[in-house]
């Protein structure tokens, strides 16, 4: 009784979504910023990966040298922070005050490592994860997409069969998405943030 009342009162929780490189997470999370833009916020990680033609320094990433991330990590200003295909990646505590600070609900985009390392944080997050329908699938919408080397291809198809498995485990995600058909994966996407997109329209409605 009391735990259904705190969770009725609770405020939006913020919202994870993890899974393989290539399973789709940036085109949900764009596609529902941009329907929702009053409702939600992208937490933009620090990144050592050089920027791909179209990224914005401060918008997809705040793109730094490993001296700098690693300075930024020793003075305590990460939440969590990564080491994923060859770069360092991490979530710094002003990328989530940001979002938080506009009365938005942050989004988190975040590897395998990640959300075991939020796990262990009181962000309380929904986690949820974007997996591709099949490996053969995501090595050719990660081919197409035409931002890797061979090389770096190869770690992120290395790192989406452990990443994978991981979204097996039981009680790792909240919400398992398979996206197939980008419609269907987005439908269910809002499906799994109904409530929370709820009580933020309920919030701004009473003040
Ligand atoms: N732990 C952690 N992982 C992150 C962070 N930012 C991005 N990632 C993950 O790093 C991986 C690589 O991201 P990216 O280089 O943008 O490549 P993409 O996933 O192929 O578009 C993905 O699994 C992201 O979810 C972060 O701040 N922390
Ligand atoms: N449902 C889908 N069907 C076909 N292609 C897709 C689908 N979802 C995403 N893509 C494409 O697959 C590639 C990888 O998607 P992206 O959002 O960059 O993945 P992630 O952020 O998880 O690495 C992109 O080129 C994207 O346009």
């Amino acid at each position: 009784m009391r735990d259904s009342k705190t969770k009725a009162m609770a405020g939006p929780r913020p919202v994870v979504l993890s899974g393989p490189s290539g399973a789709g997470k940036s085109t949900l999370l764009k596609k529902l910023i941009k329907e929702y833009d009053s409702v939600f916020g992208f937490s933009v990680s620090h990144t050592t990966r050089n920027p791909r033609p179209g990224e914005e320094n401060g918008k997809d990433y705040h793109y730094v040298t490993r001296e700098v991330m690693q300075a930024g990590i020793d003075n305590g200003d990460f939440i969590e922070n990564a080491e994923f295909s060859g770069n360092m990646y991490g979530t710094s505590k002003a990328a989530v005050q940001d979002v938080q600070a506009k009365n938005l609900i942050c989004i988190l985009d975040i590897d395998m490592q990640g959300v075991r390392n939020i796990k262990g944080t009181n962000l309380n997050p929904i986690y949820i994860s974007i997996q591709p329908p099949s490996i053969e699938i995501l090595e050719k919408r990660l081919r197409d997409r035409k931002t890797e080397s061979e090389e770096s291809l190869q770690k992120r198809l290395h790192a989406a069969k452990v990443e994978m498995e991981f979204s097996k485990e039981p009680g790792a995600f909240d919400v398992i998405i398979v996206n197939d058909s980008l419609e269907d994966a987005y439908g269910q996407l809002k499906n799994a943030l109904l409530e929370e997109i709820n009580k933020v329209k309920k919030i701004s409605m009473s003040s």
